[in-house]
């Protein structure tokens, strides 16, 4: 096992993974430096939220590695790649998944009151990211009450609440019309830079990757910019996107 670049907060080599049988990714490689925003586009079913999940250590993939900040991700045990996920990790997927039970501002906290942070300081913490997207009046609101966009932005919020190291972001904006879809992409992007959290963002969208530093296309759970497979596991060390 070769450790990744010092650069590349996240790194994989040759990821090969099936799913109940079926091969969904045929010797992904890449690398993410810190800070910047990946997108990795392509069309449905290549492999795009399958990669997503063996990043963040939701899937172990039968061949290949994966590693965050210098650590191998694909060798450690469930329970600490669930604290792995819990503590540097966040996750939005396409439909705002919050809890109904709890309003708007304690689902944007939850991440931290969840971690033992004072109600006060997750409050203030999960109130900014409120305003900076635009829904601090839904702070005391539940989620049934709320537009599925409101909603969505919400769970934009609680992920850059948990100050995260990496933001998965699985097609954040598919369940959005296309006004709001921009807005909160461009929101997330720049909120993410402006505080250093690294972003992987799958979409299927070319507007979306433009607001990316970098795109891996993907087609048929290959890298469709590759050479070959076999070039591909070979060149790991050098595909930096
Ligand atoms: N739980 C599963 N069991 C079996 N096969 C699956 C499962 N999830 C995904 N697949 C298959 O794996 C392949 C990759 O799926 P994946 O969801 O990663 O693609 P995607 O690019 O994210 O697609 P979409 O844009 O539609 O979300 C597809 O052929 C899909 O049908």
């Amino acid at each position: 096992m070769v450790a990744p670049p010092d650069d590349d907060v996240l790194w994989a080599r040759s990821v090969h993974c099936s799913l109940e049988g079926s091969p969904a990714l045929s010797g992904v490689s890449l690398g993410v430096r810190e800070g910047h925003v990946l997108a990795v586009r392509g069309p449905r079913a290549c492999g795009k939220t399958t990669l997503l999940r063996c990043l963040s250590g939701q899937l172990v993939p039968q061949e290949g590695e994966v590693w965050f900040d210098g650590h191998p991700v694909h060798t450690l045990s469930r329970a600490q790649r669930e604290r792995l996920r819990a503590e540097r990790f966040a996750w939005i997927g396409p439909e705002p998944s919050l809890v109904p039970e709890l309003n708007g501002w304690e689902n944007a906290a939850l991440p931290l009151l969840l971690r033992g942070t004072s109600q006060r300081a997750a409050k203030a913490a999960a109130m900014e990211w409120l305003e900076r997207l635009d829904v601090a009046d839904c702070a005391g609101r539940k989620p049934a009450a709320l537009p599925r966009h409101r909603r969505q932005r919400i769970a934009v919020a609680r992920a850059l609440t948990a100050r995260p190291t990496v933001l998965f972001a699985d097609e954040p904006t598919a369940s959005l019309h296309a006004s709001d879809r921009a807005q909160v992409l461009r929101t997330l992007t720049t909120a993410a830079r402006s505080h250093g959290v690294t972003v992987v963002l799958a979409t299927l969208d070319e507007d979306a990757a433009a607001l990316a530093d970098h795109c891996l296309p993907l087609v048929d759970g290959r890298r469709a910019d590759a050479a070959t497979p076999e070039a591909e596991g070979q060149e790991a060390c050098s595909l930096s996107v």
